[in-house]
């Protein structure tokens, strides 16, 4: 059986090998006795799971163990301090923030040994993959193994490989731009230029001349020419978000342009050749639009000519854990280094959920747990997922958790005389808890 590897930092003089290796028999330990150390033995050796920092107050300062256990916070760590060094404030938010578990001095190896084998056990646990959490596709951006996304990625392929316009449509949210990335990033046309324009973003007084570019002295103001976004596309992909917001008189001018594959500045009769690919997305059905007279019938068969669906991430439930686990990661930076991941009631609520913002809804979500959270775990309430009302109503409760939260900060502050030590201390939060939620509210003291 392999040993459980214990990384212990302390003064040489307390000599922690000898204290606990009898207890610990069945643990491979290391002691080093400066941060400097450990984090070279962390970096030349991957096994360890866990920690133990055995502080001497006069050995290191806490801040930097706070940025040490920050880099290394996908351990689990175990303190021992002096019942004196509680008393102060920075070194309680140490253990608050990152310390799964902590004893006072004298150290009771017997119990040490148990604390440290549940962390072990604790670390192992989050180490084994989940079941159903399989690797995402490497070569794909979209984060997915449910077959509605493996039917999705099969439709990117196959689209990629052809020069023809492709018409994306999907509820807002769902991953419609992220879709057509992955066309242009497998079509031979991957090394030209990704130009996204979202057509309901621009105003219609200026679309013409984004799009197609002007000619000097064409209008009031234009000193010098400039290429339209559909020139800069040259040798790569227009994404065209929205599409169904294009005002009518520029459904004619795409129209021409997707028929002859050229354009003419305004200002100007000359055509140029651009060589470009068209990505059309629409969050409406455009056939109806079609239907209402809004979108011309030509350009949306023009567009049309390969279609691809992007499925609501309801539709979509087994990658839900998944994807929640992807952004926990990717925005992990934003996160306490305490938080080790999500509840099974947090997943619960994600997967009960209906998700009408799709996977943008979910992003935020996750987001403001990673910030919210005080806990090692994520819970419901930290998604905005606590009850009912989240599901029918989750903007209003995000906003009117939002005006709770300021007011509360607001308060407590004025009340601790700007003073952030005791204002975190009155709402029941740790210094750097304070110091993350000032920062998400823009509030400085
Ligand atoms: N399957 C996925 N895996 C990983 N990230 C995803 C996935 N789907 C969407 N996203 C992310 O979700 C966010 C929203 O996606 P995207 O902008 O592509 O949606 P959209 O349908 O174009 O939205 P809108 O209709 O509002 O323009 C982006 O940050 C995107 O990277």
């Amino acid at each position: 059986m392999t040993r459980k590897r214990l990384l212990c930092i302390a003064p040489d003089e307390l000599n922690a090998t000898a204290l606990l290796a009898d207890a610990m028999h069945d643990w491979e330990i290391r002691s080093v006795s400066s941060l400097a150390d450990a984090g070279r033995e962390l970096r030349d050796n991957h096994r360890y799971v866990v920690g133990l920092l055995m502080h001497d107050r006069e050995l290191q300062r806490p801040g930097e163990i706070d940025a040490f256990l920050r880099r290394h916070s996908q351990m689990q760590w175990v303190g021992a301090f002096r019942s004196r060094d509680l008393d102060n404030a920075a070194c309680r938010d140490l253990v608050v923030e990152h310390l799964c578990d902590y004893h006072t001095f004298p150290v009771d190896p017997v119990r040490m040994a148990h604390t440290l084998g549940h962390a072990h056990g604790w670390a192992m646990l989050r180490r084994r993959p989940q079941a159903g959490l399989a690797a995402p596709d490497g070569a794909s951006p979209l984060v997915g193994n449910c077959d509605a996304i493996v039917r999705l990625r099969a439709q990117i392929d196959r689209v990629a490989k052809v020069a023809a316009p492709v018409l994306i449509w999907g509820e807002s949210g769902s991953g419609k731009e992220l879709t057509a990335q992955a066309v242009h990033a497998q079509s031979d046309r991957a090394d030209g230029p990704f130009v996204p324009i979202n057509c309901g973003a621009i105003s219609p007084s200026l679309i013409h001349s984004e799009l197609f570019g002007y000619e000097r002295g064409a209008f009031t103001g234009a000193t010098k020419g400039k290429a339209g976004l559909i020139e800069s596309a040259n040798g790569g992909t227009l994404f065209l978000d929205e599409i169904g917001d294009l005002p009518k008189d520029m459904q004619v001018n795409l129209l021409r342009f997707l028929q002859e594959q050229t354009i003419s500045r305004v200002g100007s009769t000359r055509s140029i050749r651009v060589d470009v690919r068209v990505v059309a997305a629409s969050h409406v059905q455009l056939q109806k639009a079609v239907a209402s007279g809004a979108f011309r019938e030509d350009l949306y068969y023009r567009l049309a000519v390969l279609p691809v669906t992007v499925p609501p991430l309801r539709e979509r439930r087994d990658d839900l854990p998944l994807l929640a686990e992807h952004f926990f990661k990717l925005y992990g930076d934003e996160k306490s280094p305490r938080l080790k991941g999500f509840s099974n009631r947090a997943i619960e609520a994600i997967l009960e959920h209906d998700w009408p913002g799709n996977v943008r809804e979910l992003i935020n979500r996750v987001r403001r747990a990673l910030v919210m959270s005080d806990n090692r775990l994520i819970m419901p309430e930290d998604l905005g997922l606590g009850g009912g009302h989240a599901q029918a109503a989750p903007a209003a409760l995000d906003d009117a958790r939002m005006r709770t939260e300021r007011s509360a900060l607001r308060e407590c502050l004025d009340r601790s005389g700007q003073n952030v030590s005791r204002a975190a201390r009155d709402l029941g939060v740790s210094r750097t808890t304070m110091y993350r939620l000032l920062s998400k509210h823009g509030m400085r003291t």
